[in-house]
């Protein structure tokens, strides 16, 4: 059987980053930023006050106290925006907003709070020191300085840096497209009523959420039966629609399982086991002259989820222009103990608390009593994957593992 690590970088050589496009800053909001972005400006642009109150010269108010304020003419009015370049000179001030530009002359602020308000001469109470609420010229960024480098996934700080420094768009990796098909016959779409032997289709609606949490355009395509020309056909028809396909269903060993029986045809996609519970049955390729990245996951749905985490995921990163690999553990202790197929290693369904624990392991992992790869519920109940490697077939309550927390959603 094939290894996880072997899966994964079979994955991983079907996918390259997606081409830059230039996207409007909030359509790039999630992307990841394909250039390094120097700033053209300085921020803030021009010294200014970051308080209400007045412009003064600090050296005219070195005597200032409660008892003894120092009485200055206000001479001008400087709102935020102002564009009127004022100068004050020793002896005078000006009222200023918060954000105005500083007039040349004055070398601080005093807050409208130690003062008595006053329009035409203000009372000032305490002396302030040079520089006293002046937001310098470059103090956050010096015209030229890198403030965003390429491979950063553009989030609201990020997007509110662009706009800072000026720019409208920027050149990100756009989000994957990404289509998810199921198969199998006795699929029913969820409303409709069910016959014997039928059930409601889940695997498209999970993988499709899946797709979006991971940062794609994702697009349920649904599910279809098990007649070979449809799923060729269907194949053929979302490739135009996908940087990537992921269907369920139909890879294992029956007599039925047409995705592994027309897709083992063409020569592009391979089907392999792999030493992984649940999840064996796997597949990956490309379709159609576009070299379209198709990833078959098994059908049951715990199978399906997991196996996209595993596998998915780090096609999805690359993708996107992230870092790929396999996904990040945190060391947990067992609440109670776990079993694992010889041979196979075991990513179980647990719920995952952080309680700082003793001994440098500060979470504790409870796996979930239903560990079948058909027990959706058990999914939603949890929220980490215990990992158990190949060489165990039984961890005790108490012991030490790796643990796979799943991304959620806040
Ligand atoms: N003789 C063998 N049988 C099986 C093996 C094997 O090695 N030898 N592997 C087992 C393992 S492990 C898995 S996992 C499954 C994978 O099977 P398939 O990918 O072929 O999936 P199906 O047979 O189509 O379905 C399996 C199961 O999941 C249900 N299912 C399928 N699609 C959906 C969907 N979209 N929504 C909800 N549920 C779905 C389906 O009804 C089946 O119950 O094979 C084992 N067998
Ligand atoms: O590997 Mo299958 O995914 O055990 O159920």
């Amino acid at each position: 059987m094939k290894t996880v690590e072997q899966h994964i970088s079979d994955v991983l050589r079907l996918v390259d980053p997606l081409e830059p496009i230039e996207l409007d800053l909030l359509r790039a909001h999630g992307a990841v930023l394909a250039e390094q972005v120097d700033s053209p400006v300085s921020l803030p642009g021009f010294d200014n006050s970051s308080m209400d109150g007045y412009a003064v010269v600090a050296g005219d108010l070195a005597g200032a106290s409660e008892e003894h304020p120092v009485r200055l003419p206000v001479v001008a009015d400087i709102p935020a925006g102002d564009a009127s370049a004022l100068a004050i000179r020793s002896g005078y001030c000006a009222r200023i907003m918060t954000g105005a530009p500083m007039p040349s002359g004055a070398d601080a602020v005093v807050p409208v709070e130690w003062t008595d308000g006053g329009q035409a001469s203000v009372a000032i109470g305490r002396p302030a020191r040079v520089g006293n609420a002046v937001r310098r010229s470059g103090e956050d960024v010096e015209k030229g300085t890198t403030v965003l480098r390429s491979g950063v996934r553009l989030g609201a700080a990020e997007l509110g840096v662009l706009a800072a420094v000026g720019r409208k768009a920027v050149r990100v990796h756009p989000r994957p497209r990404v289509v998810v098909l199921s198969t199998g016959e006795e699929l029913v779409e969820p409303g409709s009523a069910i016959g014997l032997g039928q059930i409601w289709e889940s695997n498209s609606f999970m993988l499709t959420a899946a797709a979006t949490d991971a940062g794609c355009a994702a697009y349920r395509r649904g599910f279809i039966g098990d007649d070979p020309a449809t799923v060729l056909e269907t194949l053929d028809d979302v490739l135009s629609q996908a940087d990537i396909v992921v269907t369920t269903g139909g890879v294992s060993m029956g007599a039925y399982d047409v995705v592994k029986e027309v897709l083992s045809r063409l020569g592009t996609v391979h089907f392999d086991k792999v030493a992984v519970q649940p999840g064996m049955p796997q597949g990956a390729g490309t379709l159609g002259e576009s070299r379209t990245p198709i990833i078959t996951l098994p059908g049951n749905p715990v199978s399906s989820f997991v196996s996209f985490h595993l596998f998915v995921r780090p096609a999805l990163r690359r993708l996107r222009g992230l870092p790929a690999g396999p996904p990040p553990t945190v060391r947990a202790r067992l609440t109670a103990p776990v079993a694992s197929p010889e041979g196979r290693r075991s990513y179980l369904r647990a719920v995952l608390t952080y309680d700082g624990g003793a001994e440098g392991v500060a979470y504790s992992a409870e796996p979930a009593l239903r560990q079948g790869s058909h027990q959706l519920s058990a999914l939603a109940e949890t929220d980490a994957l215990i990992v158990v490697p190949e060489g165990t077939t039984a961890l005790d309550a108490g012991s030490v593992a790796e643990v796979v927390p799943l991304p959620a959603l806040d």
